[in-house]
């Protein structure tokens, strides 16, 4: 297959290492690792480590996907970065702070990082460009991967489109040629905040979807609350200085599109779980995967309260996004929520 051969141009010598052996770490390890790229995944465990080098798969996460040969994994941070040329950080966003400031000291000076978690820092409200600049200083390049791409079926080597965003062309560039083969393919982008922000809203967007589909809401309901949520994030995005084009492509209506309708959402599982009743606490506790959307919704009203120009009533502006932080607060249940964004006031 003309994605398995290795590549001919000085690409040869690239050395990845992919922070973090959950799901989408382990869907880019395979990506690369399908191209015969030597790569290092960087996991927590002896039995993450081991389960990956001599069975080619990982025990915990995309557990019935096997690994190329030239994936291998390492608990040892210094083993894991000494060589590397390219990082992938695929760490979820609330504990990446903490896990970059602990790597800091084994990261390679100018190694470029490829971030792909999506979300907004609980407290300090920032975005994965500004925690790994303040974690892992400001020489280096940076590029965010977003768009539509559920871990499962790009491991599986269904065709997915996403977008590279960096200040670096070089960067996305190599990104694109790095990455690219028949099932992946990458557009590149220089709106970084615009990309940021549609990952990180998207995923609100997708519970609050959720909770339409659990309450039994009918087709109807889902698109209007999904097309009214993407024009909220289309507003915040502008707001902050994005390019609304942005925000109309992969990284933000595309990835909106497949976490609000795709069975394969945890965000958008999270919400039709609250939808149909179950408790917050009883969720969360269940889940062995990650839902950024339930941490960053609580960000963001923090973010639109304190970092937006104070023009306009910021629950009216963004009745879904408040709506969804004040079910996940318990201030109100989704049917109540719902209620209340339709008989929201005309204005
Ligand atoms: N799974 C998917 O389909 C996609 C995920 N993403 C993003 O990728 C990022 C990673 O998500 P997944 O791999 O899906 O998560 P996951 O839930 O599959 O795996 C979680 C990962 O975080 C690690 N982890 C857990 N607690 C930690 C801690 N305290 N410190 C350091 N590491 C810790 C686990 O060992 C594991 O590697 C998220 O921001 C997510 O939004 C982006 C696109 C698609
Ligand atoms: O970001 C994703 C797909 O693009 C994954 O969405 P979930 O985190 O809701 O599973």
């Amino acid at each position: 297959m003309k994605d398995e051969q290795a590549p001919q141009t000085p690409q040869n010598s690239e050395r990845v290492t992919v922070l973090g052996g959950g799901s989408f770490g382990l869907a880019m390890a395979s990506i690369l690792g399908k191209k015969k790229y030597p790569v290092k995944i960087l996991v927590r465990t002896q039995d993450a480590m081991d389960s990956i080098n001599i069975h080619h798969r990982s025990s915990t996460y995309l557990k019935d996907v096997t690994l190329p040969d030239s994936v291998t994994a390492t608990c040892d941070k210094e083993e894991a970065l000494k060589d590397a040329t390219l990082i992938i950080h695929a760490v979820p966003v609330q504990y990446s702070r903490k896990f970059l400031k602990e790597m800091a000291p084994y990261v390679p000076k100018d190694c470029p990082v490829i971030c792909t978690s999506k979300g907004i820092e609980t407290g300090t409200l920032c975005l994965m460009q500004d925690i790994l600049r303040e974690e892992l200083g400001d020489s280096r390049d940076y590029a965010f991967l977003s768009g539509p791409s559920f871990a499962r079926e790009i491991a599986v080597g269904l065709a997915t489109a996403v977008v590279v965003a960096s200040q670096s062309d070089t960067l996305t560039n190599r990104a694109a040629e790095i990455f690219g083969c028949e099932n992946f393919r990458v557009f590149t982008s220089k709106d970084v905040i615009g990309v940021e922000i549609g990952g990180a809203v998207k995923n609100v967007i997708a519970i609050a979807a959720g909770m339409c589909e659990g309450l039994g809401l009918g087709t109807n309901a889902v698109a209007g609350l999904v097309t009214r949520g993407c024009l909220e994030m289309q507003t915040l995005a502008r707001a902050v200085g994005a390019s609304p084009s942005t925000l109309m492509g992969l990284s933000g209506v595309g990835d909106t599109f497949g976490t609000c309708f795709g069975p394969l959402s945890r965000n958008r599982n999270l919400g039709i779980r609250l939808g149909q009743g179950e408790k917050l606490e009883d969720i969360l506790s269940s889940s062995t995967e990650v839902a950024e959307g339930y941490a960053t919704a609580l960000s963001l009203v923090e973010f639109l309260l304190t970092k937006m120009p104070r023009s306009f009533r910021m629950d009216l502006k963004f009745p879904i996004l408040f709506g969804v932080a004040e079910v996940l607060k318990g201030e109100r249940s989704p049917r109540e929520g719902m209620k209340d964004l339709m008989l929201m006031p005309i204005r």
